[in-house]
C-alpha cells in the first residue's frame, strides 16, 4: 500500500504514531544516558571516622554494622588512607569526628579536612565540586563525652538509616538528603546539561578569576597593604633591588592567600587543579 493511498486522517494518525514513537525513544535514550552517568559515582556510602583514641572510630564501626544490617552498603575508612580528590565521586559520605586541642582534628583527618577547608577558598574548584555528594556529620567533644553519647549516637545512626534506605534509588546512588529531601533526579539530570552551558543556573556570579584581575579582586586588603608601606617610608612597597617587582606585594598576599608558591619577585606557581580533576574523571 503506497503512502498517497491513504485517506488524510490515517495519514494524519499516522504521522502522530511516527512523532510518539521517536519521541519516547529519544526520551528513554535520555533516562539510559543519564542513568549510566550516575552509576560511574561510587554508589557505596563512605564512613570516615577521625579519631585518636577510637572513640569516634568505635561510633564509626556501630553504624556501619547497623546499615549494613540494613542491607545498605558502606565502606569504613580510615580518611588517612584515603585520597580526598576522589570525593567528588562520592554520593554518600558520613563522617564521625573527634575535636582535638581547640577543635582541631586528630592527625588522621587532618589532610582530609585541610583538602576540604582549602577547596573551599580556592577560587579555582568549581562550586558544583561535590554537588553530588550528600553528608553528614557526627562530632565528639568534651560535651558529648560528658552526655549521654550512646543515646544521642544511636539516635543519630536510627536516622541516617532511616534516610539512606528511603532515598536509594535502584541504581545505588543517593538522591535524597539527609534533611530529608528528595530531589527530582529526572528532572535534575535533565537540567544539568542546559545549566552547565548557561553557567550555574543559580543567578550566582561566577568564582573565577583572571590572574590578571586578582589584584583588584581585594580592595581592602590591598588598601591596608599600600597604607601598611607608606607607614614604612616605602611609596609603593614593590622595589627589589632598585628594580619594580613584577609580584608587587599585593599580588603576592592575594597569590599565597590562594595557595601559590611565589618565586622571586617575579612568578607565582601551585599545581593546576583543573588538570588534576580532569586526569582523575572528575570533570574540568
Ligand atoms: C588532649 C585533648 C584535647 C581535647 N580537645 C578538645 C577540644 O578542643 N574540643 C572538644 O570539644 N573536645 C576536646 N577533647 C575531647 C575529645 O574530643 C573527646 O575525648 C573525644 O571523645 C575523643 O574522641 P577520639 O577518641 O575519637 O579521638 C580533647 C581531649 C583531649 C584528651
Amino acid at each position: 500500500m503506497s503512502l498517497s493511498s491513504l485517506s488524510p486522517a490515517r495519514l494524519t494518525l499516522l504521522t502522530l504514531l511516527s512523532a510518539t514513537t521517536l519521541y519516547l525513544f529519544y526520551k528513554s535514550r535520555r533516562r539510559r544516558l543519564h542513568r549510566l552517568k550516575t552509576l560511574n559515582p561510587s554508589t557505596k556510602g563512605q564512613i570516615f571516622f577521625i579519631s585518636q583514641t577510637s572513640t569516634s572510630k568505635t561510633l564509626a564501626q556501630r553504624v556501619h554494622n547497623l546499615l549494613t544490617l540494613n542491607d545498605l552498603q558502606f565502606d569504613l575508612l580510615d580518611p588517612k588512607d584515603y585520597e580526598p580528590e576522589d570525593l567528588c565521586k562520592e554520593t554518600l559520605v558520613l563522617v564521625i569526628a573527634s575535636t582535638w586541642e581547640n577543635g582541631e582534628p586528630p592527625q588522621n583527618g587532618a589532610f582530609l579536612v585541610n583538602w576540604v577547608n582549602e577547596s573551599a577558598e580556592d577560587f579555582r574548584v568549581g562550586a558544583d565540586l561535590l554537588r553530588k555528594c550528600e553528608f553528614a556529620v557526627f562530632g565528639v567533644g568534651r560535651d558529648v563525652d560528658e552526655g549521654d553519647l550512646d543515646e544521642v549516637f544511636d539516635r543519630w545512626s536510627k536516622k541516617v538509616v532511616e534516610i539512606s534506605k528511603g532515598n536509594v534509588k535502584e541504581n545505588g546512588g543517593y538522591f535524597g538528603n539527609l534533611n530529608g529531601e528528595v530531589s527530582d533526579e529526572e528532572e535534575e539530570g535533565e537540567e544539568e546539561e542546559d545549566e552547565k552551558d548557561e553557567g550555574r543556573g543559580d543567578g550566582e556570579e561566577s568564582e573565577i578569576v583572571d590572574l590578571e584581575d586578582i589584584a583588584g579582586k581585594v580592595p581592602s586588603r590591598r588598601k591596608e597593604m599600600m597604607e601598611n608601606a607608606k607607614a614604612n617610608g616605602d611609596s609603593n612597597g614593590d622595589v627589589v633591588n632598585g628594580k619594580k617587582a613584577m609580584v608587587t606585594r599585593v599580588i603576592r598576599a592575594n597569590l599565597e592567600k590562594r595557595g601559590y608558591k611565589i618565586i622571586g619577585s617575579h612568578s607565582g606557581v601551585k599545581l593546576c587543579r583543573w588538570t588534576k580533576s580532569q586526569l582523575r574523571g572528575c570533570g574540568g
